[in-house]
C-alpha cells in the first residue's frame, strides 16, 4: 500500500481513570501509540473493557489523556478551528445515544440538522441511508425498535452527514451476516472516496476488509498491521490464531515484569508518563510537513459562517428537545396537568371545616326531666322567662346549648354516663365528649346574677368536655366550635332575659384586622407557599430528569461530539423550561385568584415575576442535581429529600417564629420562606417590590439562582472526565 498521509496520530497515550491513591488505579490506555491513514479501514479489536471506547473518546475530542498527545485531521481535538469534535468527524457510540422519542428520521435528521445540512440534501440522504441500511419505517419511534433496528439508525445518524472521519464503536453487533457485508462494503466504498474509518468490533474475521488492525489488551497496542501482514509476521493462517499469539506473548512478558517489580505492575511509575509535549510534533504545520497532511485549520472562519453554524445547532437542538418534551408522556402531564391538579387539590383538600363530627352528650338536665332527653325537641318547653322583678327564670338551658352546637355541625350522640361517653370517643367516630349537670341552667343562671357563688354552683354551671386530642387538627376545631357555640348560645340566652348581649361574652373584642379579614382563611395564609413550592419543584424535577437521560443515554456526548456546545444544549433547555415555567405562572395564577377568589390586593405582576423567577430557581436546581447525581434515582432521592425538609422549615406548615435562633436563620436562607411571605405580603396587604419584605423575596430566589449556578459551574470544571 502507497504511503498515504496520516488523519489520526495516538502518540505514547496514558489515561487513567479514578484517584492515584486508589488501590485499582492502574492505565486504561498504557503507553499507546497508533496511526491511521488517511482514507482507510482501521480496525481495533480488543476484549471488553481493554480500552477501546476510552481511546475513541480520546480522539474525537471528549476526554483527554493524562500524558501524550492525539492529532486529528492535523490538528488537536478540541482545538479552535480543528472540526473536531464537530463536523468533520462522524461518531457512533457504543450506546444507542439516540432520544428514546425520536422516530427515525428525527434521529437522522436531527445530527443532519447540527450540521447544517440543507433539507433537500438530508431528504435525499436519509432515503439512501434507509435503502443501504435497511432502516425500520421514518416514522417508527426509537424506542419501538429492536436493538438491531436501533444500531442500524444510530450508524445512519453517524453517516448522514459524509464526515472525513468516520468513528464506530462496534457498529455491526447484532446485525445479520448480509447485511454486515453490505455495510462493509460501502466502509470500502467510501475510504476509497478519501473518507477515514475506525472502528471497533468484537468479529476478529470481519476485520480482514481493514486496511490496518491494531490489537489493543489491558491497554496497549500489541501491534498494528495490516491482516495480511500481521497473519505472515506470525506466522498464523487466521487472525484469531496471530491475535492469541499476540496476547500469549504479552502475557509472557508482564509475567516475567511482575516477578521483579515489587510495586503494583499495572501502575507505570510516574517517570515514565511523558508530558504531552513530548509530542513528535510541537506544531500542526510540522505535523502536516512531518505526516504529509494536507488538512488546514479554519481558524479564520468569518463570523457569518460561525453564525450560521451556530443558528443551525440551536435549531436542531431546540427541534429535539421540543420533540422529546412533546413525545414524553410524562413531561407534558407534568408540566402542563400537574400545576392545574395540585392546585386543585390544595383547594379542595384544604381549609374546609370538617363535617359531619359527632359528639357524645350526656344531659343529665335533660333526662331528669319529665319528657327524658325529648324535651330538647320541644322548643315550648324550653323556658327562659324575665319575671317583673326583672329577675329571669331558666329551664332546660342545656337543649339551646345543643341546638346551637348542632347548627355549627357537632351533632350529638346521647349517652347515660359519662364512662360510657369518654369510652366511645376512643371508637374514633365520635371526637368528644360532653357532660350537662342535672341542674345546668338554675346553676348557671345563678353564676351569672349572683356572681359570689360557692364551688358546687360553679361546677354545676360548668360543661365538662373530653376531647380526642390525639386528633390535633379536629380536637382543636371543636374546642373554637364549642366557644363559638357559648358565645351564640349566652347572647341568645341574655337577649332573652333582656340583658345585654355582651355582658358573659370574654371582654376581649377583636376589632377588624388590619391586614386580612375577619374571617381569614388557612387557605390563604398557605397558598402563597404552596404555589411557590409546585413551580419550583416542577421544572426540578423535569430539567433533571431530561439532563440525566440526555447524558446517561449518551444523547449529550453524541451531541457534543457532532460539535453541539454545552452551552447551547443548556440555552435551549433554558429556553424552553422558561416559556414551560411562564405557561405553569399564567396557570396556577389564573386559578388561584379567577378560580378560587384568592386576595390580590397588590401587583398581579410582580406576583407573577416571584413566581416565575422561583420557577427559574427550581430549573437550576434541577440542573445541579443533574450534575452531581450519576442516576435518576440518585436525583430522585435526593430532590425528596430536600424537598420535606425545604417545606417544613418555610413556614408554610408552621410558623418560623416557633422555630430556635439557629434554625430560624436556616430557614429564612431557605429558597422558599422569605419568597413566600413576599408573596402573601402582596396578596394579603398590598405591598409593592420596593417595600423590603417583597424585594428580600426576589433577592433571596436570585440568590439561589446564582448559587445553584456557580456550584453546576465548579463541579463541571472540576469533574475529572
Ligand atoms: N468513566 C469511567 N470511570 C472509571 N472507569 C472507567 C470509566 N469509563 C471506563 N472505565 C473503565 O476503563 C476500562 C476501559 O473501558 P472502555 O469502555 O474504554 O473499554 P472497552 O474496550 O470499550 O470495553 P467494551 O468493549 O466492553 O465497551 C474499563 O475497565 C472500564 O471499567
Amino acid at each position: 500500500m502507497a504511503a498515504r498521509p496520516a488523519a489520526v496520530i495516538v502518540e505514547r497515550a496514558y489515561k487513567y481513570y479514578g484517584k492515584k491513591d486508589k488501590p485499582d488505579y492502574k492505565p486504561v490506555l498504557n503507553y499507546l501509540s497508533m496511526t491511521v491513514e488517511k482514507g482507510t479501514i482501521y480496525g481495533l479489536l480488543g476484549a471488553s473493557g481493554c480500552g477501546k471506547t476510552t481511546l475513541l473518546s480520546c480522539i474525537v475530542g471528549r476526554r483527554k489523556l493524562d500524558a501524550g498527545s492525539v492529532w486529528v485531521l492535523g490538528g488537536k481535538p478540541g482545538e479552535k478551528g480543528s472540526g473536531v469534535p464537530g463536523p468533520r468527524v462522524g461518531y457512533m457510540p457504543q450506546d444507542i445515544a439516540l432520544v428514546a422519542e425520536f422516530s427515525v428520521r428525527d434521529a437522522v435528521y436531527y445530527f443532519g440538522r447540527i450540521y447544517g445540512m440543507p433539507m433537500q440534501k438530508l431528504v435525499e440522504r436519509f432515503e439512501f441511508l434507509t435503502n443501504l441500511l435497511d432502516l425500520p419505517s421514518g416514522g417508527r419511534l426509537i424506542k419501538s425498535l429492536s436493538g438491531g433496528q436501533q444500531r442500524r439508525v444510530s450508524l445512519a445518524a453517524a453517516l448522514v452527514h459524509e464526515p472525513e472521519l468516520l468513528i464506530l464503536d462496534e457498529p455491526t453487533v447484532g446485525l445479520d451476516p448480509v447485511l454486515r457485508e453490505r455495510i462493509w462494503d460501502f466502509l470500502n466504498e467510501v475510504a476509497r472516496g478519501g473518507t477515514t474509518v475506525i472502528i471497533t468490533t468484537h468479529y476478529i474475521d470481519e476485520t480482514k476488509q481493514a486496511h490496518k488492525i491494531g490489537l489493543l489488551r489491558d491497554g496497549q497496542l500489541l501491534d498494528e498491521d495490516s491482516p495480511n501482514e500481521i497473519l505472515r509476521k506470525y506466522d498464523c493462517a487466521t487472525l484469531e490464531d496471530a491475535f492469541l499469539k499476540m496476547a500469549l506473548r504479552q502475557h509472557e512478558v508482564s509475567t516475567r515484569r511482575r516477578s521483579t517489580l515489587t510495586a503494583s505492575p499495572d501502575v507505570i511509575p510516574d517517570s515514565s508518563i511523558v508530558d504531552n509535549v513530548d509530542s513528535r510534533y510541537q506544531s500542526r504545520e510540522e505535523f502536516n510537513i512531518v505526516t504529509s497532511s494536507t488538512d488546514m485549520l479554519n481558524t479564520k472562519e468569518n463570523i457569518t459562517d460561525r453564525r450560521n453554524k451556530s443558528k443551525a445547532r440551536y435549531k436542531a437542538v431546540l427541534i429535539k428537545s421540543i420533540q422529546q418534551f412533546s413525545r414524553h408522556p410524562g413531561g407534558l402531564i407534568f408540566s402542563v396537568l400537574f400545576p392545574i391538579i395540585q392546585v386543585v387539590a390544595f383547594f379542595m383538600a384544604i381549609g374546609n371545616d370538617p363535617k359531619d363530627l359527632h359528639v357524645a352528650v350526656v344531659n343529665e338536665e335533660a333526662a331528669s326531666s319529665p319528657y327524658g332527653l325529648d324535651i330538647c325537641k320541644n322548643e315550648s318547653l324550653v323556658s327562659v322567662v324575665r319575671n317583673d322583678d326583672d329577675t329571669c327564670d331558666t329551664y332546660m338551658l342545656s337543649c339551646w346549648f345543643l341546638e346551637e352546637m348542632e347548627k355549627r355541625n357537632l351533632f350529638q350522640v346521647p349517652y347515660n354516663t359519662t364512662e360510657e361517653a369518654k369510652q366511645a370517643v376512643a371508637s374514633r367516630s365520635i371526637y368528644a365528649a360532653l357532660h350537662f349537670s342535672h341542674n345546668f341552667s338554675s346553676a348557671l343562671d345563678k353564676r351569672v346574677t349572683e356572681g359570689n357563688v360557692n364551688d358546687d354552683v360553679l361546677e354545676d354551671s360548668n360543661i365538662a368536655v373530653w376531647l380526642d386530642s390525639a386528633d390535633y387538627q379536629i380536637s382543636n376545631f371543636i374546642k373554637l366550635q364549642l366557644h363559638k357555640t357559648y358565645e351564640k348560645f349566652t347572647k341568645r340566652a341574655m337577649i332573652a332575659c333582656g340583658r345585654n348581649e355582651d355582658l358573659v361574652q370574654i371582654p376581649v373584642r377583636f376589632q377588624e384586622p388590619i391586614y386580612g379579614s375577619m374571617d381569614s382563611q388557612v387557605v390563604e395564609f398557605m397558598a402563597p407557599g404552596i404555589m411557590i413550592t409546585i413551580i419550583f419543584f416542577l421544572p426540578t424535577i423535569v430539567t433533571s430528569t431530561l439532563m440525566i437521560s440526555d447524558r446517561l443515554e449518551g444523547v449529550w456526548e453524541r451531541s457534543a461530539v457532532a460539535g453541539v456546545r454545552a452551552r447551547e444544549m443548556l440555552h435551549v433547555h433554558c429556553g424552553l423550561q422558561a416559556v414551560v415555567i411562564l405557561m405553569q405562572t399564567l396557570e396556577m395564577m389564573a386559578l388561584a385568584y379567577l378560580g378560587y377568589s384568592l386576595p390580590s390586593k397588590g401587583s398581579l405582576f410582580t406576583c407573577g415575576a416571584l413566581l416565575f423567577l422561583q420557577g427559574l430557581c427550581g430549573m437550576c436546581y434541577g440542573f445541579l442535581l443533574s450534575v452531581l447525581c450519576s442516576s435518576y434515582s440518585l436525583s430522585f432521592f435526593v430532590s425528596t429529600g430536600s424537598f420535606y425538609p425545604m417545606i417544613l422549615l418555610s413556614g408554610i406548615v408552621w410558623p418560623i417564629e416557633g422555630m430556635s435562633a439557629g434554625l430560624r436563620a436556616v430557614a429564612l436562607a431557605l429558597p422558599f420562606t422569605i419568597p413566600s411571605q413576599s408573596l402573601r405580603d402582596i396578596m394579603e396587604k398590598g405591598s409593592s417590590i420596593t417595600a423590603p419584605e417583597v424585594y428580600n423575596g426576589f433577592l433571596i430566589t436570585l440568590g439561589w439562582i446564582v448559587l445553584t449556578l456557580g456550584l453546576c459551574f465548579l463541579r463541571l470544571k472540576y469533574k475529572k472526565t
